[in-house]
């Protein structure tokens, strides 16, 4: 059983019956076409506001252009250390923005805290034309480590931001666990605690490579469209991104999707949590945990055909010990309680 990532999981039937849906006859290409302008006021709806809704393909696309046009190329991005764009977009960020730096940042559960940003922006006081200004604040919601923010943690975070003169850009490729798991709306986990633009992933989630970078507020965007363009990641044939989030957003599959997800992670944590020896290192808030195991236990599972991450990061509390666990909106029970079982037979 492979346990590595959501992007294993292949697509949703839902999502895929909606591109066939969207293959027939001719449409306009670059985002032109009905369906992506219809989708733009479904995420209106969702949202509870106006906002402009632009397409590309991956996590790191998306993360990294939508940065690009929040700070200026010599502007520095503060981050969580073990975030993904700091961690697994191989200097994507970097590259996008022009060279602007990110600022790792420890906390706790894989979450930035108001008091670790403001401490962090003292030891850089503005130092023009020497030092890089911070520019704007990214966070993961959920996060790397399968947490999630709170609707008042991350107030919390983006009034520090925001104090700072910082914007504040949301990592959400599993966005849609968070929301499942908090039960909070989308427009409360966004605009309304103060975040500027959202990443929505839906790749990780049932769609094949489905991103929706969300400003929102329209004239944060103005230049999205050409850095999308000229970073090559303006589908010329749109209309296959936004029968994805077509499919996605209508009758509430994304939730559906992450809830099944979350579900059977809160299954697999709570049963791992019951066996000797077995820790769970983070809250499992979304469809993501981390595990120690007894020595030797992960490699015998491994090599009786069960595939996940060992799981090193900079914050590494169980000193490279750890393994990460994923479900997907395809995990079924009968998978987590034989892998259980596994657990069990290798740990007596
Ligand atoms: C938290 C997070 N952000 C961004 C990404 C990037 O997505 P992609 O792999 O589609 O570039 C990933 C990848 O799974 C991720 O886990
Ligand atoms: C970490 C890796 O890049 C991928 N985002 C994943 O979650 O599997």
């Amino acid at each position: 059983m492979s346990f590595a990532s959501d992007n294993w999981a292949g697509a949703a039937p839902e999502i895929l019956d909606a591109i066939i849906r969207a293959n027939d006859g001719a449409a306009p290409g670059y985002g032109g076409d009905t369906l992506t302008k219809k989708v733009e006021a479904k995420f209106a709806e969702i949202f509870e506001r106006d906002c402009a809704v632009y397409f590309v393909a991956t996590g790191g696309a998306a993360n990294g252009l939508a940065l690009s046009v929040m700070t200026p190329p010599y502007g520095m991005v503060l981050c969580h250390e073990e975030s993904h764009v700091q961690m697994d977009e191989c200097a994507g960020p970097e590259f996008f923005t022009g060279g602007a730096k990110l600022l790792p940042i420890a906390g706790e559960n894989g979450k930035l805290s108001a008091d670790a940003i403001r401490k962090t922006l003292k030891g850089f006081p503005h130092r023009p034309p020497h030092g890089a200004p911070a520019s704007a604040l990214s966070l993961t919601q959920g996060t790397e480590c399968g947490t999630r923010y709170s609707v008042d943690e991350t107030s919390v975070v983006c009034a520090a931001a925001c104090e700072a003169g910082l914007s504040v850009h949301m990592d959400g490729a599993r966005f849609s666990n968070a929301v499942a798991a908090s039960g909070a709306s989308p427009a409360e986990l966004t605009w309304k605690a103060g975040v500027d633009v959202l990443c929505f992933g839906g790749t990780k989630n049932g769609c094949i490579a489905a991103e929706a970078v969300i400003f929102f507020d329209r004239h944060r965007a103005m230049d999205f469209e050409f850095m999308r363009k000229r970073a090559g990641h303006l589908w010329s044939k749109m209309r296959f991104i936004a029968a994805q989030f077509d499919a996605y957003l209508e009758d509430g599959l994304w939730l559906k999707l992450a809830s099944h997800a979350n579900a059977m992670a809160q299954r697999l944590s709570s049963g791992l949590a019951a066996i000797n020896g077995v820790s769970i290192m983070y809250p499992t808030d979304i469809n993501e945990l981390f595990v120690t195991f007894p020595d030797g236990v992960a490699d015998k599972l491994r090599d009786g055909g069960d595939i996940f991450y060992p799981w090193i990061t900079p914050g590494d509390p169980a000193d490279g010990r750890g393994h990460r666990l994923i479900c997907s909106f395809r995990t079924t029970e009968e998978e987590v309680d034989e892998f259980l079982e596994r657990v069990r037979k290798v740990c007596d």
